[in-house]
């Protein structure tokens, strides 16, 4: 049975290593951009994400963030191009948020933090399944897109409405004809390194491809985030915030771009 693991003091980042080891690896995420020090690689093709409304099936309450979960039996929802050879599925994908406006995403540009994380998660279809996917160098392929404080993003009220039945770990409702595509911005100018799940596991299996320009969000819509609870029904109730892992170690890699 897999360890339990939060974002507390007690079982937070800072202790992962005890019963996750590879926490201390070579290719581990997130980690801080610095634009200036990023390569940029002409060989990088474009990213190109193909998604299907269709596909979107359940909202739930992990009792880690939220996530919003896809069917992957066909090449309905898929990432290729960019970094990548061949053809990733879309799995599912979720945010990290902060207690405050002031924090909340996991990877930083020049230590800047934004207040909330998109990943959309992806799988290698060289492997038959996410399963045997997820733990292979090469098995994942994750999106990254930063949510900046602005203008209220209306393309987030389906996500937001649903949280009033998914308030608690555990709990689940459908969430049908979502996609995806509405949470992107118009360009798909992206950082990409090699890196790793940013929760345990850690598995060092991602290639990470996290894009340039944010979305937008309000600061009542960011409130709204934190009205989850990491407890379950009956639970002492412990808001959902601060599920973010901070930066680490570069350990040589190099981020390249897809721009200059
Ligand atoms: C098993 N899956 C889909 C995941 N496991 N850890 C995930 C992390 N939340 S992240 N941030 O996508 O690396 S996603
Ligand atoms: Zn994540």
């Amino acid at each position: 049975m897999s360890h339990s693991w939060g974002y507390d003091s007690s079982d937070g980042p800072a202790t992962w290593a005890e019963h996750y080891p590879v926490a201390n690896g070579p290719r581990q995420s997130p980690v801080n951009i610095i634009p200036s020090q990023t390569q940029f690689d002409s060989s990088l093709k474009p990213l190109k994400l193909q998604y299907d409304p269709s596909t979107s099936k359940d909202i739930m309450n992990n009792g880690h963030t939220f996530q919003v979960n896809f069917l992957d039996e066909s090449d309905s929802a898929i990432l290729t191009g960019g970094p990548v050879t061949g053809t990733y599925r879309l799995k599912q994908f979720h945010f990290h948020w902060g207690e405050s406006d002031d924090k909340g995403s996991e990877h930083t540009v020049d230590g800047i933090k934004y207040p909330c994380e998109l990943h959309l998660v992806h799988w290698n279809t060289k492997y038959p399944n996410f399963g045997e996917a997820v733990n292979k160098p090469d098995g994942l392929a994750v999106v990254g897109v930063f949510l900046k404080i602005g203008s209220a993003n209306p393309r987030l009220q389906k996500v937001l409405d649903s949280f009033d039945s998914i308030k608690a770990k555990g709990q689940q409702t459908t969430f049908l004809n979502f996609d995806p595509k509405n949470l992107l911005p118009a360009s798909l100018n992206f950082w990409t390194y090699e890196g790793s799940l940013t929760t345990p596991p850690l598995y060092e299996s991602v290639t990470w491809i996290v894009l340039k320009d944010p979305i937008s969000v309000s600061s009542a819509q960011m409130a709204k985030f934190r009205s989850l609870l990491f407890s379950s029904a009956g639970e002492q109730p412990r808001c959902m915030c601060n599920n973010y892992r901070p930066p680490q170690p570069i350990k040589g890699r190099k981020v390249r771009s897809n721009f200059k």
